[in-house]
């Protein structure tokens, strides 16, 4: 598991840990790490010794890990120099470690097109709101510059906390961050800045509470949150998911919703609608009712809203579905039919898949608001309705009611970004649930498996969304392989 944590629980955690080391200890191990990096990616262009690197120095301590890590590149022959943005508070240990070495005090931001490396130590977790106009024209100047960027614990400009940018912001081809991730790392806007994420180990981990505020499942947490059918399993016993989606305006989205339920491990896929037709068509396992979902049969969890209208036929369907007692998955135009009462009192599971316009609507806010904190959205949404929240996009991410940390999904790709992928992951999800998992798991399960499949459809070609459902089988095969 990918953790993250707060810029409140991280400064608390290094300050325990400060009292139990000599002064300066901290800093040290973070720009040993940061001088490795650099390095590495200085030889994948050449070599350290001789290289051209420019240390971008704010006035605190995230311009101190720049410029020692710059004073250990200049010891190894690297022609290294220092941009000041506030000269007369910088970091005076870091500077005079620097000049001893080799370093030098830059006058501006000449020659960037010649630069090896440019190493963004500007603000870290420090930052407060957009950068401020002096910082904010020398990157711009940089990111013109096409210089490759590493920055250092955070891409200046990005708040470490939600996921955030206002304004300009440093775009990294890496960041190497200490202690652990901040929520920042991992979701866009934010995230988009950061380039491949190096976490170097400050020896945090001890002084880190449980539980994190951020968490991305990886293989081995996916594996085992599997359901894998036993000896004695039958098509029941591994769950019977219901799936009310289609009109006859949107047929598709019905075959999509089965496509995606009947690889997510539920035994059976029961279909309820007016597009039965094209559902058997495609899928002769399915089994289809014409009548309402209440009269369907049994089922252990049920996915309603992919296509579904907004006709009157619709509207009761989507109440009838809420009323089982049985985990309901709600997406697509359940979300704009669903009764907030009735979603809020319910006492099993109900699970929200909007994207951005849905949950704006759910919010009563803009789109572009929630967009930009995605994060802050999908608590308030999960509070509001006291439901397990998906909100799809950029960056996935699944919040639950209970204080429990928000999970992002680290599989997305933007090629998933085609219409009726959706319907796909809702009933993969849906699917999760019937076999038994806990919301929370069986929503961040199955963004996973739905991120993967679509890299297995794509190999960086467009896929569509049954070439997503059909991907379904390799995902899990992946995940089982670790
Ligand atoms: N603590 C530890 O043990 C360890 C910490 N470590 C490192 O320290 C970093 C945290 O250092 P930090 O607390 O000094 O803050 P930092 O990120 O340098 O930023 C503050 C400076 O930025 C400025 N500034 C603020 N907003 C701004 C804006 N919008 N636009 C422009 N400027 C802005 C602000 O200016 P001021 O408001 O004071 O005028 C202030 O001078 C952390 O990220 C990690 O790299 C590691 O060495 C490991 C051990
Ligand atoms: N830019 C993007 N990057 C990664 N994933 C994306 C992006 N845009 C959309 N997605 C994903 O694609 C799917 C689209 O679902 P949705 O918006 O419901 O579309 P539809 O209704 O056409 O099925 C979601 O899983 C969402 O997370
Ligand atoms: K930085």
């Amino acid at each position: 598991m990918r953790r993250a944590y707060s810029v409140e629980t991280v400064r608390a955690a290094e300050a325990a840990l400060m009292q139990r080391l000599p002064e300066g200890a901290l800093m040290q191990r973070a720009a040993a790490g940061l001088a490795v990096a650099c390095g590495d990616l200085l030889r994948r262009r050449g070599r350290v010794y001789g290289s051209r690197v420019l240390l971008l120095v704010g006035s605190g301590d995230n311009g101190g890990d720049a410029l020692y890590a710059g004073s250990r590149l200049a010891r190894r022959g690297a022609g290294v120099r220092a941009l000041l943005l506030a000269p007369d508070r910088v970091h005076e240990g870091g500077l005079a470690a620097l000049l001893a070495a080799g370093g030098q005090v830059a006058d501006g931001p000449d020659g960037l097109g010649a630069l090896d490396l440019v190493v963004d130590g500007i603000t870290g977790i420090g930052g407060r709101g957009g950068l401020r106009e002096d910082a904010a024209e020398l990157v711009r100047t940089v990111t013109r510059s096409r210089a490759p960027v590493i920055a250092v614990d955070l891409p200046s400009g990005v708040e470490a906390d939600t996921g955030q940018v206002q304004g300009e912001a440093v775009r990294a081809d890496a960041t190497v961050t200490f202690g652990t991730y901040k929520p920042g790392l991992l979701i866009d806007p934010a995230a988009e800045h950061a380039g491949a994420l190096r976490l170097v180990d400050i020896g945090l981990g001890p002084e880190l509470p449980e539980p994190p505020d951020l968490e991305a499942l990886q293989y081995a947490d996916v594996a085992a949150l599997l359901p894998l059918p036993g000896a004695e399993s039958d098509k029941y016993r591994r769950g019977v998911v219901g799936v009310v989606a289609g009109s006859e305006r949107y047929p598709g989205a019905a075959v999509l919703a089965v496509a995606g339920a009947l690889r997510g491990g539920a035994g059976a896929v029961r279909y309820v609608g007016p597009g039965a037709d094209a559902v058997i068509a495609r899928f002769p396992e399915a089994l289809v009712h014409a009548g309402p979902p209440s009269e369907a049969g049994r089922v252990q969890a049920w996915v309603v809203g992919p296509g579904l209208g907004d006709g009157g036929d619709a509207r009761s369907a989507v109440a009838d579905v809420l009323a089982a007692d049985v985990p309901v998955l709600v997406d697509a135009d359940g979300l704009r039919l669903l009764d907030a009462g009735t979603v809020r009192t319910r006492t099993a599971a109900t699970v929200l898949t909007p994207h951005a316009g849905e949950a704006a609507a759910l919010l009563g806010a803009a789109r572009e608001e929630v967009e930009a904190g995605r994060l802050a959205a999908v608590r308030e949404l999960a509070a509001r309705y006291r439901a397990t929240v998906l909100l799809k996009g950029s960056t996935t991410l699944v919040a639950e009611a209970r204080d429990t940390p928000v999970r992002v999904n680290p599989t997305g790709t933007s090629w998933l970004a085609t219409a009726g992928s959706g319907d796909v992951l809702s009933g993969l999800t849906g699917s999760l649930l019937a076999a038994g998992l806990p919301p929370r798991d069986a929503a961040s399960v199955g963004a996973y498996l739905h991120g993967l499949a679509a890299r297995h459809g794509s190999h960086g070609a467009p896929v569509s969304a049954q070439d997503v459902a059909d991907g379904i089988p390799a995902a899990w095969r992946d995940v089982r392989q670790g």
